[in-house]
Formats: C-alpha cells, structure tokens, sequence
C-alpha cells in the first residue's frame, strides 16, 4: 500500500469540507478576546464537565452545525433557562456568533470549533443533554457525495446515547430527499426514538425555532422545509 492509499484509508468521511474563508477584524478580535470566555477548547476523549463549563447545572441544549449562529443566539436568548452549546466548524461563522454572544450579553450560550460527531462520540456523558439540534446540514445533494451526509444511523446511535430519557432531538431540513433519508433512519431507531409527530410524520415547524440563514436561501429558492422531532425513549 502506497503512503497515499495509507492516508486515504485511514482519513474517516466527514459532513464538512474546510473552507478556512477570511476573517473580519472584528472576528480575529472575537477569537482573541472572546473566545477566553465564550469558546472551550476540547482535548479529544476528556469528558466534557457541562456543569463546570456553564457554572450551573441547568440543562444542556446543543446545536451541531450553527452556521452564523444568528438563530441560535436568538433561541439562548429567549431561553435563559436552559444551557446552550454550539458546535461549528467554519472559523467566520464561530466568529461571528462570537461577536453576537457579546453584544446580547449571553451568560448561557458556549461554543466549541470542532467535528460535531466527534464530540458526541468522545467527549459527551451519556444522558447528559436534553435537547440535540441540528437545522438545515448540508445536503450534500450529488450520490457521490451522500456519505457525507451527517444523519447517519452511527449518529443516531450516539444521539441516543448522549440524550437523557425524554430528551428530544430536532432536525429541520429544505431538501426534500435528504428529509426523507433522515425519516427513514430515525424511524429505523423506533425502539430508542419515538416520533412526535406520531409514525411515519414530519412535525409542525415549532415557533421558537427562528428563521435560520439557510433556510431563508431555501425559502427564496422555493423549498419546502421538513422539521422532524423524535423523543428518546
Ligand atoms: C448548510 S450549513 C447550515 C448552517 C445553519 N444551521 C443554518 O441553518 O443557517 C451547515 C453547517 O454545518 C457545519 N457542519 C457540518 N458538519 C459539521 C460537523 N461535523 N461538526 C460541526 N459543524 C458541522 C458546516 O460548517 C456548516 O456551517
């Protein structure tokens, strides 16, 4: 086997593909002054201390995937009584919400720049989360392209794993298929996700769930968005 081979074996399929993109002023001044008290810097395999990292031990929402994290900022916000987590890989999008944490104030919303799948999988006590997030991933619409995909059923495995009973996880998307992937493989799950939605259903878009960057592309595009809410058992 050739070093190249080697390399392509060993490197796992990730949902993302890193686009460094440019940084504002503003953002490289988030990174250095904000991130201190709003980002957390992982080792992969240390168990995260969610209590330690927000002060409290209120519960625990996570978004993978906050892109700008506008919306995200904007449910935190709304909701002081819960904990929020983000995780986003692209620098500018972390930035920018950065940015956003601070000037709303936020005490409840803390953000970690890392492989979301990872994180579930090495660094998330079981049980620890009540509510898992993800709206509008990327659709990866080419079938070269759909393992990529980040809802997979080795995600579902440790979403039910990091959920505490009762927890919900929520995912909304514009592309039509990929929502029917998604319905398919959690409905596969039944015995760890019941469907709120009841059998076979997609769920009413729920009001505090503002208006993401991309799901305003895909409303202009005229796409039609699917919200899917399952329960763990
Ligand atoms: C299509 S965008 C949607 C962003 C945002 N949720 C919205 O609706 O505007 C998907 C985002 O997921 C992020 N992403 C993809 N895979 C990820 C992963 N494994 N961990 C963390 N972020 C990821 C990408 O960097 C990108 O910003």
């Amino acid at each position: 086997m050739t070093a190249e081979t080697t390399t392509k074996f060993l490197r796992p399929i990730r949902s993302f593909v890193l686009r460094e993109g440019r940084l504002t002023s503003a953002q490289e001044r988030a990174f250095r002054d904000l991130w201190p008290l709003y980002g957390m810097d992982w080792t992969p395999d240390t168990p995260i201390d969610l209590a330690g990292l927000f002060g409290n031990a209120h519960p625990v929402v996570l978004e993978i995937g906050f892109g700008n994290g506008d919306s995200l900022a904007e449910m935190a916000e709304q909701d002081p009584q819960n904990n929020w987590l983000g995780i986003e890989v692209h620098r500018p999008g972390v930035g920018h919400l950065l940015l956003e944490i601070e000037r709303r104030g936020l005490t409840n919303l803390k953000l970690m720049r890392h492989d979301a799948v990872e994180v579930l999988g090495r660094g998330i006590a079981p049980g620890s989360l009540e509510r898992v997030q993800l709206f509008f991933p990327d659709p990866w619409p080419k079938r070269r392209h759909h393992k990529r995909r980040i809802l997979t059923p080795e995600l579902i495995g440790l979403l039910a794993h990091a959920l505490r009973p009762g927890g919900v996880f929520h995912a909304a998307t514009d592309w039509e298929p990929y929502a029917e992937q998604m319905l398919e493989i959690l409905e596969t799950s039944s015995e760890t996700f019941e469907n709120l939605a009841g059998p076979g259903g997609f769920s009413p878009r729920p009001a505090a769930r503002p208006l993401t960057r991309f799901e305003q592309r895909g409303e202009r595009l005229g796409h039609r968005v699917r919200d899917l809410m399952f329960r763990r058992r």
